[in-house]
């Protein structure tokens, strides 16, 4: 389905990026007004903070519940900051609206639930709230757009996307993996839906929050969520990744805003090189199909398996290699010449079976 979207409105809509900043949890009620007096001194516009928190395991701080809405109303009510907070249930969703939560989005874990996101959609029928949906926690870009278009269906026309990055079990740098492609061919799928970037989550640290945040504006990003603790080192929850409003605002004034729009004369003059070697690629891609068919002719004559793994090897060991000499990215080389061999092999089935 294609999706009916309206304009977030939100105060900074017209600034790129906008920014929605505020701690990981609402603890207390002076840890509250102490961090949104001071991002609200800094030009903050949208605040969040979370009031009820998914854990991994027990036992950690959960969330303050419906005892921490009225900080958010002080904290509008005092800075002019619109509130945001995370809602995974229908409960949720009706004490944020009844304490006037300006913006709701929905977590990882809940994207990821068919069931959960389908209760929210119901309890927020007939609401006008701008709803932000994080990616699920899995890389699985249509779970991502069920959960938005299943809001959709329930009538919520301001949606925008949040990426916070992917969970896997090896993980050194990053605490949840960007990859990048993912928001991506999101954006490529639905132009008009505003992405907003969790450089809090993916990064995991503080010290990666400047780089991603850099890294989404010069993918074009919207809008990015920070997480920002008036004394981050004594938080309750995600210490490690949060910054003081006076860091966020260093962060943010470092930042390098690209414009996507902008086309000019050289750039059409580099694409129209870029296509004329795309062209050459699909050539010699198809040269070497149709040798891995004559092959494959070969193999069904004399018995062979169409997998060689010893062959196929030396060709990822070379051309890696290469790869690396060229200044290529191993992985990228070793991705190129997979997706390559898996279409040779599947091919060459195609031609033994006949
Ligand atoms: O060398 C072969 O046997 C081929 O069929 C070619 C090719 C390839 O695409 O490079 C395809 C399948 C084999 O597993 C190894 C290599």
């Amino acid at each position: 389905m294609e999706l009916e979207l309206e304009p977030l409105r939100l105060p900074s809509d017209n600034e790129r990026p906008f920014v929605i900043a505020g701690p990981c949890s609402a603890e207390t009620e002076e840890q509250v007004m102490t961090t949104a007096r001071q991002l609200a001194n800094y030009g903050c516009h949208m605040f969040r903070a979370g009031i009820w928190k998914p854990r991994t395991k027990p036992g950690g701080f959960e969330g303050n519940g419906e005892k921490a809405l009225p900080w958010m109303q002080q904290v509008k009510k005092e800075t002019g900051m619109l509130t945001a907070t995370e809602v995974a249930t229908p409960e949720h969703v009706e004490l944020a609206l009844k304490y006037g939560i300006d913006v709701l989005w929905v977590g990882a874990r809940t994207t990821a639930n068919p069931f959960a996101m389908q209760a929210l959609a119901d309890a927020l029928k007939g609401t006008d709230v701008p709803v932000l949906v994080k990616n699920p926690t899995n890389p699985d870009l249509e779970l991502w757009i069920g959960a938005l278009e299943r809001l959709n269906l329930a009538g919520i026309k301001r949606l925008g996307a949040i990426h916070r990055g992917f969970s896997s079990y090896d993980n050194k740098i990053y605490r949840n993996l960007p990859t990048w492609q993912i928001p991506i061919e999101l954006h490529r799928r639905i132009p008009d839906l505003p992405i907003v970037n969790d450089p809090s989550h993916i990064g995991g640290r503080r010290e990666l929050i400047a780089p991603l945040c850099q890294q989404a504006m010069d993918l074009g990003f919207d809008g990015l969520i920070v997480e920002s603790h008036c004394d981050p080192d004594k938080a309750w929850s995600d210490a490690k990744q949060q910054v003081t409003p006076d860091v966020l605002d260093y962060i943010l004034s470092l930042l390098v805003i690209r414009d996507e729009t902008v086309t000019t004369e050289g750039i059409v003059q580099l694409r129209k090189q870029i296509d004329e070697i795309d062209n050459q690629l699909m050539e010699m891609l198809s040269k070497r199909m149709r040798v891995c068919r004559e092959i494959g002719y070969y193999k069904k004559e004399h018995n062979m398996t169409v997998l060689q793994t010893s062959r196929y090897n030396e060709i990822l060991d070379k051309r890696g290699a290469q790869g690396a000499l060229c200044g290529m990215a191993p992985e990228f080389v070793a991705k190129v010449f997979e997706n390559i061999h898996e279409e040779s092999v599947r091919q060459q089935i195609e031609i033994i079976n006949k």
